[in-house]
């Protein structure tokens, strides 16, 4: 097997190829023109066409050139989400140079497939990655990415260590019993890559750039202590819903937080709930506003999970960060927002977003979402109903889903201090985007998308217009105001907690003076709860 450059991806081509043109073009207008750099036109965006690779190519990729992983790799788990499981990889030390890609088990993680029913095979998936997401963002701002071969066996020896891993409780609970999904087995069966069921077989892997931080300390050459942590979160989305009704007030991820808030908790937010702990808008992040991205930072830090800082040599989650160095990060991914490389970013996102779903989900997929999504299956259905119009549509669609729900990485040195500039770029914050994996309509995809803006719409949550219950099963909603807590002006926010005798008793029994007050309502009735607007309750705005 040939050594790899690792300015190549794995198939020879140079990583990032498109990527400089794309470069080019953001610096000349600020914006990449939507839709422009894809090759829509031409057949970009084809992985649900159902199109057979012909020879050794799948959509561009050579898959004859995709080099398999050495069956002596050693891999230790990081972490998983619902799909898939994140590795960091090594080889023994007497492995011969030259067979594996040099290097890259020290810059790069192995992102493994779970065989869960509603999965993507990773060819088409990173097929769709290189063809139509990485022409569109500047090469330092995509996580990079590349396709492996996964090795005879390799699966099922990480199934039995994930089984053990969960024995001896070190998985997370809820990520049990299931597990990896491998290649087919060799005894006859014939191997379609792209035919592969995804839940049955997965023959490839991907290696992704790490970005989990370095382990703290002094660093050897230039004598000054090094500290790093990452922060990841979803964007979410940055523009408008062409769902929302006139008159919407909160946007699609406010009003579908709060929603679900009130749905699992009972919790009554007025306003949007940015201030509170773990509520934050991205219209906010994406405002250029550096008040408002302050705001929408400060929520994405105090989100669980969002401050990694496990350390590369260890898997653990080690050293938390201080009172200190939380405000050193939050000054700088503050900073980050509100510098030349942040708003771009942002501004490329909110930007393809909106332009690339301009009708909501229903207009493409029908009110109830029974148009099916076979003509993205099928080769004979330019007509009629199903023309190329349609199918260009659904699409563009799916790529703005998949923007929606992208992960940011933002790797920052906290031991450097925030730059005073606001117009200079940080060199201290990496931003890499993750998880482009392009969305399906199938699985019942397409009909939860239908559903979420009809029951934000209907049940008048874009609007704040929202009939709030109390629940008759004893459960009590919480009151969420704009409060503070009194003698201690420090805990401004909004706060959880009851109204009793015109005071606000918070969670843990502190008396919270309440800005904004309502009737309190006897207990079991059903109560249609009109929260009161006044000055101090914020609402999302572009
Ligand atoms: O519908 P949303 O906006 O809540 O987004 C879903 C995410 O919820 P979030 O609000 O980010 O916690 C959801 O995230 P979690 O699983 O809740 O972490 C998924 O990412 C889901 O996409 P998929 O079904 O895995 O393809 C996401 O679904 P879509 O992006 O396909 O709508
Ligand atoms: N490149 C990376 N560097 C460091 N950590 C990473 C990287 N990619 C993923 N991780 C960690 O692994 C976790 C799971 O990865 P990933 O988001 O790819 O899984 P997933 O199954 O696709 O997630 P989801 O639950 O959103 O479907 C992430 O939340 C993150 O903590």
């Amino acid at each position: 097997m040939a050594a790899t450059n690792l300015d190549q991806d794995v198939y020879g081509t140079p990583l990032h190829s498109r990527h400089e043109s794309c470069e080019a073009e953001v610096s000349k207008e600020g914006f990449i023109e939507a839709g422009t750099r894809t090759s829509l036109a031409n057949g970009g965006c084809d992985v649900y066409n159902g199109a057979h690779a012909t020879g050794d190519t799948y959509r561009d990729v050579d898959v004859s050139a995709i080099s398999t992983l050495p069956e002596a790799i050693q891999l230790s788990y990081v972490a998983e989400g619902a799909a898939n499981i994140i590795y960091r990889f090594s080889l023994p030390s007497d492995f011969p140079e030259g067979v594996f890609p040099s290097g890259m088990d020290k810059t790069h993680l192995l992102r493994l497939r779970k065989a869960l029913p509603s999965g993507s095979p990773n060819l088409p998936a990173f097929a769709a990655l290189r063809k139509i997401f990485f022409p569109l963002f500047p090469k330092e701002f995509i996580l990079d990415t590349c396709i492996i071969r996964i090795p005879e066996g390799l699966i099922e020896k990480e199934n039995a260590i994930l089984k053990k891993r969960e024995e001896v409780g070190d998985r997370p609970v809820k990520r049990a019993g299931l597990y990896l999904v491998g290649p087919p087995p060799l005894s006859g069966i014939p191997v379609d890559d792209n035919r592969q069921k995804p839940t049955l077989f997965e023959s490839y892997g991907s290696l992704i750039e790490d970005m989990t931080p370095a382990a703290p300390g002094v660093d050897a050459e230039s004598g000054r202590y090094h500290r790093e942590v990452l922060v990841e979160f979803k964007p979410k989305w940055l523009s408008p819903s062409p769902s929302a009704p006139a008159g919407a007030r909160r946007c699609r991820t406010c009003a579908l937080r709060i929603s679900k808030e009130y749905k699992k908790h009972g919790t009554i937010v007025v306003g949007n709930g940015s201030g509170n702990p773990g509520h934050w808008c991205p219209f906010d992040l994406a405002s250029g506003e550096p008040h408002r991205i302050r705001l929408a930072v400060r929520g994405i830090l105090s989100q669980k999970g969002a401050i990694l800082t496990g350390w590369k040599e260890t898997n653990g989650r080690k050293g938390e960060i201080n009172g200190y160095e939380r405000m050193i990060l939050e000054d700088k991914v503050v900073g980050y927002f509100c510098g030349p490389k942040g708003k771009m970013l942002l501004g490329l996102l909110k930007k393809y977003q909106g332009s690339w779903d301009q009708q909501g989900p229903a207009a493409i997929f029908g009110e109830k979402g029974d148009k099916n999504t076979e003509p993205l299956a099928g080769e004979d259905r330019d007509d009629g109903e199903w023309g190329d119009q349609w199918i260009e549509n659904v699409k563009k669609y799916l790529m703005a889903m998949t923007v929606r729900d992208l992960t940011l990485f933002l790797k920052v040195d906290l031991s450097t201090p925030p730059a005073r500039d606001p117009n200079a770029s940080d060199e201290s914050v990496q931003a890499r985007i993750g998880d482009l994996d392009l969305k399906s309509p199938e699985n019942g995809k397409a009909k939860y998308w239908i559903d979420v803006e009809t029951k934000l719409r209907e049940g008048g949550w874009y609007t704040a217009t929202e009939k709030k219950t109390r629940h008759t099963n004893g459960h009590r909603p919480q009151v969420t105001r704009k409060a503070s807590v009194a003698g201690d002006k420090r805990k401004h926010g909004e706060v959880e907690g009851e109204i009793v005798d015109g005071r606000k008793i918070g969670p843990t029994g502190e008396s919270i003076e309440v800005l904004i007050e309502r009737e309190r309502d006897e207990e079991g009735l059903d109560e249609d709860i009109k929260p009161e607007e006044t000055g101090t309750v914020s609402w999302c705005r572009l």
